[in-house]
This record gives structure tokens, C-alpha cells and sequence, in this order.
């Protein structure tokens, strides 16, 4: 039985990872963490986030540590914001607890300290922005458009809920990161996020980013390589939640498998080449 915590539970993300936890036969939902002031301390979590009572109390993140000690989880999953995702993976590190990060909006800096209390605490870690399979699948598809089209100007656009607090997201700055490695170029130098004023002619080696914030939009990345009298359009759109979460099922039941003290993603738990 895989012992999972999660650490944002009552979240988009989180409230639905437990509720599908609670649905396997080989995993079970051991802690329930919550932000510093969250109102559902001490309360069931499963009643907060409506599928009954499970046993399992919320814990403000202020008491992360001694609940990761008393609980005594495999794993930890968070789903939260970066500045707690940074505090989860230093903790959990330190106790030599494995972890899924979902999270996104990390600096520079915040994943360098991630991958070195991974490497410290000799943990096993899937971080990855987008954790559904057919976003990974794009990926791959990205790697190897943008090998074949070298010369192509390439647009990426995406789209979110109004209530998503980083942009661009995630998955839109992999995208950046995978062409930009594919065709030689330097991300930070080659991005421009957004575009306003008399800003002359577009240079070819730029990626253009774009972040939709609006509604109740899932997720939804477009990726455009635009040549001479064409353009190929590669899109990938959720349509649920249940995507991501089933992506972190995947994970959670790969993770025994992967290779202490580095971060893995979801192609390493897809067997993506
Ligand atoms: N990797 C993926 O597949 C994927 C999919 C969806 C969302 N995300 C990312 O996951 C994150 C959360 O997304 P969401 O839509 O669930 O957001 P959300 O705001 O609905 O949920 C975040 C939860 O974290 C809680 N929280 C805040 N500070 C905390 C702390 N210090 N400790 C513990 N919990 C804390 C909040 O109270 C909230 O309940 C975002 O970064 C988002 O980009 C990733
Ligand atoms: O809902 C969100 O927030 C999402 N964020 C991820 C990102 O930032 O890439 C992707 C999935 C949805």
C-alpha cells in the first residue's frame, strides 16, 4: 500500500488527487496538508472537499514537518503554489520522503535548491508542470518538429482559468525550454512574452510566448511554426482535470522505480525517449 500526503489538498488539484486516491486499492491518503491559515484545520478532509469522512484531518503547512514524522507517508504530492512547494520538497527531502511536485512557477533559483535537496536527501522526485500523457506526448512532438523545422518562427500560446496565479504556465515554459534545446538557442534570450508598441520586425530566432487567462479554461497549449506560405499548428487541449490527475497516479506508482537523488518527470514515468 503506497502512503501518500498531499499537500494542497483542498485545492483544484489536490481535493481531486484525494478523492481518486481514496478509489484505488493501492494507495491511501495518509495526510492532508493545507496553506498556514487554512479554516479546515483539525477537520476531516474528506468531508471539506465533499466525499465523506476518510480519517484523515487537514494539517496547517506551519506543522509539516512533525505531521510528515507521525504519518509516516511513502510519498508526498504537492500541489500548491512554489514558495510552499519549495518548503515541501526541503522537508520531505530532509526525512527521506519521496515526492511528486506538480506545482509550477518556480524561479531559476527555487529549482536549483529543489534539485539539491533531492540530491541531498537522496530522494526519489517526478516534477513535471504538466503531468498529463497526451502533453507529454507533445512534447515529443515539439523535440521533433523543431529539429525538422530549424528555420520556422514558432509562437507559443496558452490558456488558463482566471484563477491560475503564474503565467506564463508551466507547460508553455517546456515548450520554450524543448524547442529552444532542439534548435540551439539560449530560452533566455530568445523569448519574448507578449508584444505592445512600435516594435519593429519580428527576428527569427525569437519564440513569442503567450499566456489567456480566462473562465474556466482547463488547459489548452497551442505551439506554431510558421515558414513561407505555411504554418504548422500543434495543439494540445483539457478538457478535465482528471487528465493531470491520472498522470499523478501514473507517477505515484513509478516512483519506487526511479532514480534517487535526481528529479525525474513524465517521461521517465511514461518511458518517453
Ligand atoms: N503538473 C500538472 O499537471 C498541474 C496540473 C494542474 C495544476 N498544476 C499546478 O499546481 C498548482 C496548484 O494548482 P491548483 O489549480 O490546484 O491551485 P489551487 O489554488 O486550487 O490549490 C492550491 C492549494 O494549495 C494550498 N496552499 C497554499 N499555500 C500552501 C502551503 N504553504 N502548504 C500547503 N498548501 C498550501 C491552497 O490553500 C490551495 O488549496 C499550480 O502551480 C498549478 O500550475 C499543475
Ligand atoms: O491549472 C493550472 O494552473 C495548470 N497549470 C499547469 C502549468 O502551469 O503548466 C498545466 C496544467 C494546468
Amino acid at each position: 500500500m503506497i502512503r501518500v500526503a498531499v499537500s494542497g489538498a483542498c485545492g483544484r488539484m489536490g481535493s481531486r488527487i484525494v478523492k481518486r486516491i481514496t478509489k484505488e486499492n493501492d494507495m491511501e491518503v495518509v495526510a492532508a496538508i493545507e496553506a498556514p491559515n487554512t479554516p479546515f484545520k483539525g477537520k476531516d478532509v474528506g468531508e471539506v472537499i465533499g466525499i465523506g469522512s476518510i480519517g484523515v484531518k487537514v494539517t496547517p503547512a506551519d506543522e509539516l514537518e512533525d505531521i510528515l514524522k507521525t504519518s509516516k507517508p511513502d510519498v508526498v504530492v504537492d500541489f500548491t503554489i512554489a514558495d510552499a512547494a519549495v518548503n515541501t520538497v526541503e522537508k520531505a527531502s530532509k526525512l527521506g520522503i519521496n515526492l511528486v511536485v506538480g506545482t509550477t512557477g518556480f524561479s531559476t533559483e527555487q529549482l536549483e535548491k529543489i534539485g539539491k535537496d533531492v540530491k541531498e536527501g537522496n530522494v526519489k522526485a517526478i516534477i513535471a508542470p504538466n503531468m498529463a500523457v497526451g502533453v507529454n506526448v507533445f512534447f515529443k512532438v515539439l523535440e521533433e518538429l523543431a529539429k525538422f523545422l530549424p528555420d520556422y518562427n514558432v509562437e507559443i500560446m496558452e490558456a488558463h482559468h482566471k484563477h491560475k496565479k503564474d503565467a506564463p504556465s508551466g507547460t508553455a515554459l517546456k515548450a520554450l525550454e524543448i524547442i529552444s534545446a532542439a534548435t540551439g538557442r539560449d530560452p533566455d534570450e530568445v523569448s519574448v512574452y507578449g508584444r505592445k508598441g512600435l516594435i519593429g520586425e519580428r527576428s527569427d530566432d525569437e519564440i513569442g510566448v503567450h499566456a489567456i487567462r480566462a473562465g474556466d479554461i482547463v488547459g489548452d497549449h497551442i505551439v506554431l511554426f510558421a515558414g513561407e506560405g505555411e504554418r504548422l499548428e500543434v495543439i494540445h487541449r483539457a478538457h478535465s482535470r482528471e487528465a493531470f490527475v491520472s498522470g499523478v497516479i501514473r507517477a505515484l506508482r513509478f516512483i519506487e522505480k526511479a532514480e534517487p537523488g535526481r528529479i525525474s518527470d513524465m517521461k521517465d514515468v511514461l518511458g518517453i525517449r
